[in-house]
């Protein structure tokens, strides 16, 4: 005898037939309940199906200097068109491209400003920062079935993530790669608004002493120096990007910053810091490299110490699309890691010894979650 499906999947493919139904659509349509319902289904379908001609929108907008210099003062259609480089029929259907999706807003006499959403973008470096970095994923992605078809990285991303490649194919990590200094100027620029969710949600004052593993430039222990100054502070990065993060950190007047430079992945980590965070590091890599690195963690830290890992996941309510989607195919074209849920981290750590696993709400989940354990 067959089995009967359970009933959640005789009800997904009940409803499936419906939806797919031109029958049902027409309905769908003419009845008031039902009509609400449909044109929000179908208008976020429709900005799925349109959604790269927004990005290029945006792109364009930031690109010719609008954004910023609407930032500034409001300007006339035919100022803005001069400095963007474009004839007025150019500039005028950029602009009214740019009102549709809020960046920017017209004014009285044939002028503009930034509108809500280009208001708090001109005010988000690191948003910035990512538009100009997305080109790249998005050539990456020009063609998505021959990327997932040829396997993980290959393209762009994986070139300028210099390390990601190689962790995936278990080779060592380049140790003298200039490329460093691009992807941690990227994370320092982005790192502000992860720092701002981090410390907002878990009191640092609370530990002697914090090593950051994976810490970049320093950024985010310029924040944390910022907010609790009595804290002792140890990065740990490759040699390379440890070598920068000591400049910048001396220049920062963070001169009692450790900076130490070595590989999780080859060598063991600086003891001595009842604290560890990892951030944005772990969903950079596969799991057997994130197994061994909680477990020198786990060594590193005296017991009772404490790991704190932030980073956005995979099954994020709300958030879906941002851990799955997005960090799902950007990790696969970068060559290395996943995003994970925290019940897969809650195996990971389990796994090496951690307890006292619990999630900290951060406010803005979908820039980053936080995950805390103890030795
Ligand atoms: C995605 S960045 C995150 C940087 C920083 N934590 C932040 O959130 O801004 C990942 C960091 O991990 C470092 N990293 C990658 N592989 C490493 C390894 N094997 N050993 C030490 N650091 C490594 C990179 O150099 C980079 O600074």
């Amino acid at each position: 005898m067959i089995a009967k499906p359970p009933f959640r999947e005789r009800f997904l493919l009940w409803r499936n037939a419906w939806l797919m139904s031109p029958k049902f659509q027409r309905t769908s349509m003419r009845l008031p309940l039902l009509r609400r319902v449909a044109q929000g289904h179908a208008a976020s379908m429709f900005g799925i199906i349109t959604g790269f001609v927004y990005t290029k929108t945006l792109t364009a907008a930031v690109d010719l200097g609008i954004i910023a210099r609407l930032a500034s003062a409001p300007a006339g259609t035919a100022d803005l068109a001069a400095s963007a480089g474009l004839d007025l029929p150019a500039a005028s259907r950029l602009l009214a491209a740019a009102a549709a999706i809020d960046l920017v807003e017209p004014l009285e006499g044939d002028r503009w400003t930034l509108g809500q959403r280009g208001a708090a973008l001109a005010g988000n470096a690191g948003a910035l920062a990512m538009i100009e970095h997305h080109k790249i994923f998005y050539d990456d992605l020009a063609d998505p079935v021959a990327l997932l078809r040829r396997g993980r990285g290959g393209g762009k991303l994986a070139a300028f993530w210099s390390y990601a490649e190689a962790a995936g194919r278990d080779e060592p990590a380049s140790a003298a790669d200039p490329a460093t200094d691009a992807y941690s100027a990227l994370m320092a620029a982005s790192q502000p608004m992860v720092a701002e969710q981090m410390l907002d949600a878990h009191d640092f004052g609370r530990h002697r002493k914090l090593l950051d593993v994976g810490g970049g430039h320093g950024a985010f222990l310029a924040e944390v120096a910022a907010r609790h100054p009595g804290l002792a502070l140890a990065l740990f990065d490759l040699p390379p990007v440890a070598e920068a993060a000591r400049a910048v950190l001396d220049s920062r007047g963070l001169a009692h910053v450790e900076a130490h430079g070595g590989s999780f992945r080859d060598d063991p980590l600086p003891t001595g810091a009842d604290l560890v965070t990892l951030v944005r590091i772990l969903h950079d890599h596969d799991d057997a490299v994130v197994a061994a690195l909680l477990a020198k963690v786990h060594a590193a830290l005296p017991v009772g110490g404490t790991l704190l890992i932030a980073e956005p996941m995979a099954g994020t309510k709300g958030a879906e699309a941002m851990g799955d989607a997005y960090f799902g195919l950007y990790l696969w074209a970068m060559g290395s890691g996943r995003p994970r849920t925290f019940k897969a981290y809650v195996a990971l750590l389990e796994s090496v010894g951690f307890h006292h696993i619990r999630e900290v709400e951060t406010a803005l989940p979908m820039v980053t979650r936080m995950v805390l354990a103890r030795k």
